[in-house]
């Protein structure tokens, strides 16, 4: 196994796909699709672009799907919600769909969409991305930042590198490009001040500035779920069993 780290989806190869992707959007898309599905929703169904969302889920009774809606942090007009994972409880989710876009994590999910397998992770759910990665051990792996609007992002890297630790601590052949012993690195170094890191950060200096320390203080929870987003078809994801 070879593993690859691109602080966002700008920085992939155009030439080839992995053999399995890992998306990730800590603050906040990957965490909220981990919680929504952990909390019982039937499917996540990602869509970069906001009309399409609308237009496709209207297929859908109001009773069985939720609109999350975000741009710039802040929810989209006419969606049942923005993009916190705090709202995706139980009494919220249960059996419903969430159809999701937001500013960076969806238009990662659709640079990847076509390699074989597509998985999300966050934090939150860190451990059971490294548990499928040491089961499958796929040939390639790109852990994909979603960073911001093409810039980088340092959550997003960090827990690319809380993902590639225990693997490059077992073989450091492992690593596929210098990107990921960065990685490796900030995560070493931060690992317990997650939160303060954060909170740094110009994502998370962009979530304080609109009053969401709660929803980094979450993001920032490691192996807080033990679920694993799997896409079963494009821009489709439920949970691995
Ligand atoms: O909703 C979010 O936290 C971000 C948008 S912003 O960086 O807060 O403006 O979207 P995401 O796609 O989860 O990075
Ligand atoms: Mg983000």
């Amino acid at each position: 196994m070879k593993l690859f780290v691109y602080h966002t989806p700008e920085l992939t190869p155009t030439d080839h796909n992995p053999d399995c992707a890992v998306v990730i959007d800590v603050l906040r898309a990957t965490t909220t699709i981990a919680t929504a599905l952990n909390a019982g929703a039937e499917a996540v169904q990602a869509f970069s672009d906001i009309n399409q969302l609308m237009t496709v889920s209207e297929a859908w009774a109001a009773d069985r799907r939720i609109r999350a809606g975000e741009r710039g942090g802040k929810q989209v007009e006419g969606c049942d919600m923005g993009n916190s994972p705090l709202l995706c409880t139980p009494e919220q989710v249960q059996g419903k769909r969430l159809f999701i876009s937001t500013t960076n994590g969806t238009r990662t999910l659709q640079r990847v969409e076509n390699a074989p397998v597509v998985l999300t992770g966050a934090q939150v759910n860190r451990q059971a991305v490294v548990d499928y990665l040491s089961q499958h051990q796929p040939e390639t792996v790109w852990l994909v930042g979603s960073g911001w609007e093409g810039a980088y992002s340092l959550e997003d890297t960090v827990c690319a590198g809380a993902i590639a630790l225990p693997f490059y601590e077992q073989n450091p052949a492992i690593v596929g490009n210098d990107e990921v012993l960065g990685a490796v690195s900030l995560y070493r170094q931060w690992q317990d001040q997650l939160v303060e890191l954060f909170c740094q950060a110009s994502h998370g200096q962009r979530l304080l500035r609109l009053d969401l320390l709660d929803d980094i203080k979450y993001c920032a929870q490691t192996d807080l779920l033990n679920v694993l987003p799997l896409q079963v078809e494009k821009g489709l994801l439920t949970l691995k069993s």
